[in-house]
Formats: structure tokens, sequence, C-alpha cells
């Protein structure tokens, strides 16, 4: 039964002060600000237009038609990698990118107030696998890698690597270095985090029979090994049960991980990628230890804009909705799309398309797959805030830091956005934060928890960030002077189990309409990563070409 709105907001804010959820800022007892002393505003995707595919009867028919070779949908990081590939690969190829929304990007958006950049989602990428050639050429092109050490592992540029200090985590009142909870953790609870990190450092080098690394990114890389996959079959919680791990410090620890990157507990993804998680991660440098990560002010955005500045001179028009797709005749689709500055609608004639949507949306633009289980992933709802905050967020112990979590907190803390700024700071500087908040889903209603995301006020979601923010820094929360807050109704996809290599996948993935129509988005990996992405956007261009000479081989 879907939840009322108030007991949504309850949950999402479950350990936070009672009073809280009065729905009015000035009603949290002795810290929040009168709500006019905050400026900002609630924003969101484009749900409105992208609403549109709901009512197609209601977008003007196009009066137009234009021919083009190679049609990409969503700029998103899958179709922007998918660009960059056609491009260079094939640069005489005419491409269009189509996007929905203002701006390229997808969930790696960003925005800015008067002193910083900042994201509104993706906003790192960890330092990855010295093997993945092709996403370290990108890198290098983009400035991010800047050469190569003597035993051939990657350099990266010192101010996009996080500098020091990169974590820190509030457990009994301190805060402490790094997230994993040491400060007052009884020895036994210690003991069993480090079995578990034990556990998965093992699982790290682990091959299958095969020869192929048991968890690797992208995920297509990792073992085939059957016993592994069994492992997408049962929950991570069932996993850890199994196994013996019951400490409520690693479980916590585990859930808070999990949350952050799919938006879900242990309790609703799979143990195979529960185990990924931590055992697919095997970035190398030469001036950086393995868990580094890259980061920009404007988070992934940065990404974004370089994987479009190395696209080419293809068109890429935004505020474009593509609201149908079909097959024109033998050779050629029909894209139809609509133009929301011009509000006119025009059918492109394209040999070939690249759906780059997440699934909610492509499966409304393709024609009803094959007889088999269909695809459903569960995406939870997630609560972006950034706040302008008059004071520093200091508190006892570790000073603050990029990343900033509350042990058992139901959010997952927040970002310092300037924190790679490379200068001093005054005491008394104002500072950007950048809260994250994956909200409560019940899987067997989803659509539910994702209304009433959508239907609370900028006062109910400010209240909750204002109360995490006491909870963090008492007092700080009457030193807010600005506010902007961004609800995705659909956050990333979570690997529930089955998902990522049950059948449902494997066939959603297959090549559409006539071998013209291929698929990427991270909905089609299961996890929703940078890596995913730019691999599904590469792996797409290519089956493009690859289903060109197919073309050209029967017509010669
Ligand atoms: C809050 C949040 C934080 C995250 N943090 C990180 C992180 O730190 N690091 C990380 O690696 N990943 C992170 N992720 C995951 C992130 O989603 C992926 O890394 C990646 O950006 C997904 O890219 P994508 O192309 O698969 O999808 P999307 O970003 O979903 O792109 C799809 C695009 O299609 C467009 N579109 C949809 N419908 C239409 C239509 N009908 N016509 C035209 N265009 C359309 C959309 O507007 C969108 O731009 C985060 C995600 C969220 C939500």
């Amino acid at each position: 039964m879907p939840l009322p709105r108030r007991q949504f907001l309850t949950q999402a804010s479950a350990g936070l002060a009672g009073t809280l959820l009065a729905g009015l800022v000035g009603s949290v007892p002795g810290c929040a600000p009168a709500r006019s002393a905050v400026q900002g505003r609630l924003r969101g995707a484009g749900h409105a237009l992208g609403h549109l595919l709901r009512t197609p009867d209601k977008i003007p028919a196009p009066t137009r038609t234009e021919t083009i070779d190679t049609v990409i949908i969503g700029g998103g990081i899958s179709g922007l990698a998918a660009r960059r590939e056609l491009h260079r690969l094939a640069p005489e190829r005419s491409t269009i990118l189509l996007e929905l929304e203002a701006d390229t990007g997808g969930n790696a958006a960003t925005g800015h107030n008067a002193r910083t950049a900042y994201p509104w989602g993706a906003h790192y990428l960890p330092i990855p696998d010295a093997r993945d050639t092709e996403l370290l050429a990108f890198l290098q092109q983009a400035g991010v890698l800047t050469g190569y050490g003597p035993t051939g592992l990657p350099i990266y540029d010192e101010t996009m690597l996080c500098h020091d200090p990169a974590e820190r985590l509030l457990l009994h009142g301190h805060w402490q270095a790094g997230l994993v909870p040491e400060a007052g953790v009884p020895a036994a609870d210690r003991a069993e985090i480090s079995r578990f990190l034990a556990d998965m450092e093992r699982l790290r080098r682990a091959m299958g029979p095969d020869g192929q690394d048991l968890f690797r990114l992208p995920l297509t890389l990792s073992s085939s090994d059957e016993v592994t996959r069994q492992l997408d079959t049962e929950t991570m919680a069932a996993w850890l049960d199994r196994h013996g791990y019951q400490s409520e410090y690693l479980r916590w620890y585990l859930d808070y991980s999990y949350r952050d990157d799919f938006g879900v507990s242990a309790l609703q993804i799979s143990a195979w990628a529960g185990l990924h998680y931590f055992a697919a991660r095997k970035g190398q440098a030469h001036n950086a230890p393995a868990d580094a990560v890259l980061t920009w002010p404007q988070g992934n955005h940065f990404l974004a804009e370089a994987l479009q500045a190395q696209g080419g001179p293809g068109r890429v028009q935004t505020q474009a909705l593509v609201f149908g797709l079909h097959e024109a005749n033998d050779s050629q689709l029909a894209v139809q799309v609509y133009d929301a500055r011009t509000r006119q609608s025009t059918t492109l004639l394209a040999r070939h398309v690249i759906l780059a949507t997440p699934w909610h949306v492509s499966k409304h633009l393709l024609p009803a797959p094959a007889a088999g289980p269909p695809l459903t992933p569960l995406h939870a709802p997630w609560l972006v805030a950034n706040l302008t905050v008059a004071g520093y967020p200091g508190g006892p112990g570790q000073p603050l830091s990029w990343d900033n979590v509350r042990y058992g907190s139901p959010a997952l803390g927040y970002i310092d956005a300037e924190h790679q700024a490379l200068r001093g700071y005054e005491a008394d500087e104002p500072r950007s934060l950048t809260f994250y908040w994956a909200l409560p889903t019940d899987p067997a209603d989803p659509a539910a928890a994702r209304r009433h995301a959508l239907a609370s006020t900028y006062a109910d979601w400010l209240a909750l960030v204002l109360t995490e923010l006491e909870l963090m820094h008492p007092g700080l929360a009457a030193q807010v002077t600005a506010a902007d807050l961004w609800v995705w109704g659909h956050g990333m996809v979570a690997p529930t189990p089955g998902y990522v290599w049950g059948p449902a996948r494997a066939l959603a993935t297959q090549p559409r309409l006539g071998g013209r129509v291929h698929l990427a988005h991270t909905d089609l990996s299961g996890v929703s990563v940078f890596e995913e992405a730019f691999h599904q956007g590469q792996r797409a261009a290519r089956a493009v070409l690859g289903a060109s000479s197919a073309d050209f081989q029967s017509a010669t």
C-alpha cells in the first residue's frame, strides 16, 4: 500500500528530531532559521517535458523531415560517450544527439552559486583500473591523466585528485578520519570489519576458471563463473547472514556504501552486486593510492563536458524530447522529436539510432520486446541540496573534509563543494555544501516513493536537510543563507537480486527494429557508475559501425 506523504517523510528522516515533520522550517526547535532567511528553490529534471511522453496526443505532429546517418537519443554520459566514439572511429558520419534537458550530462548535472560550481548528481570517479585503456585514453585527452610513470602506471593531475582530508565520520560525538567506523568501536566489531575487508581484498584478486577476474568494471568483463553468478540470486543481507557478519558497525558501513552507489541497502541489492562494489575497483596510479578518487567542483559534469568536446562537430540539440521511434522503410528509422524552444516537431530519418535513455523512457519508445521476462529496474528517488553556510562546519576531531558523514543517519552526508579550490579560507568565510539523500523506497511500490518525493514541498525538504545539518553541526542550521534543492524522481538503478545476470537484462539489451536500434544506458548495466555508462556508449557506437558494415557488405 502506498505510504501517506507524512509517513514517507517520516521514514526519510528516521532518527531525526521528532518535531521536524510539521513541514515548516521554523518549527525545528532551536536550530532552523526563519524560512524567509534562506534563499532558494526546488528544482529537478524536466519532469513536465518528459511526462509528455505519457500523453503523446498533446505533442504537435511533425511538420518537417530531415535525413541523418545516426541519431543518439539521450545526452547523459552513455549518449555522450557513444557520440565521441562514433566521431573517433567514423568522423565522416552525420550524427545528432537529442537531449531532453537544457544541458547535456544527465545525472552528472551541475549548478553554481556566487562562490563556486557544484554538482547536482554524480560527483566523482575512482581512479580507474589501469587495464581500462579506452577510459585512460579519454582521461588523457581530457587532461585528467597527464602521463605515465616509469612502471607504466598513469599519473593523474594533482588538482583533480581529491585533496586531503578526504573523508570523516561523526561517530560517538567525535569526527574520525575515514568512513569505516573505528573510534570507540568494540574490539569484536573491529575484528569483524577487518575480516570483511580482508575477504573483499581476496575477492578483488580472485579469478574465475575462465581466467577472468571474478569482479571487474565494466561488469561484462567479470568472469562468467556460474558459482559466482549464482550470488546474483540472493540478497547481500542474506549473504552477510550466511557468512556470520552481524556487527552493527559493519552493517551500517555497508548499508551506507550501498545507499551511496545504488540508492538502497544490503536488504535490496543482490550479493553479486554487493561484492562487486568492493571487489571490482582495481584503481592504480603512479601518484595516488588505489582508493583515490578524481573529483571536480562541478562533479562529473567536468567529464560530460570533456566527452562532448571530444565528440566532434556533430549537432547537439537540447530541450529536445524524442517521443516516437519506428521503422520508416527497409533502410531507415523515423525518430520523432519535439523541440521545446520552437514548439515544433520534426521527423528525423536515420539509418541507425542509439537509445541512451533510462529504461522507463526507452520502453515507451521501443516496440514490445519478444516474449520473455520484462526488465523492471528499481530506482530510489534522491534529494540533493546545495547549501551556502555562513559558518565553518567544524566539530571535535578531524576537520572539514571532502566527504562528511554522520554515523546512523538516514542521509548520506555532504560534500564540501569548494574542497578542490586551490586557495586558503578565512575562518568566517561562507562554505558551499552539497547534501546527498537516497530516499526510502518500497520495492513493492517504488512509484509511491517517487510520487511522494515529487509532491513534497521546498519547506518539507529544507526542514529535513537543516535538521540533518543541525545534528552534524549544532548551531549551523541557523547560518544557512541559501539552499537550492533538487529531487531526482529516478536516481540510479538498484541491482536487485536477478537484475544483473537474469534473463530480463539480457533480453532488453538486444538490438531492436531490424538491428538498427542499439541501447546504451546504465539501467542496462545494473550498476550506475561513470565507467559503466562510458563503456555502454562505446559498445553501442561500435555496434552501429558493425551493423553498418554488414549493411554495406550485403549491398555489394
Ligand atoms: C544523485 C546521484 C549521484 C550520483 N553519483 C555518482 C558518482 O559520484 N559517480 C558515478 O560514477 N556515478 C554517480 N551516479 C550515477 C550516474 O547516474 C552515472 O554515473 C551516469 O552519469 C549515468 O549516465 P547514463 O547515460 O547512463 O544516464 P543518464 O544520466 O540518466 O542520462 C540519460 C539522458 O537521457 C535524457 N532523456 C531521457 N528521456 C529523453 C527523451 N525522451 N528524449 C531525449 N532525451 C531524453 C535525460 O535527460 C538524460 O540526460 C549518481 C547518480 C545520481 C542520481
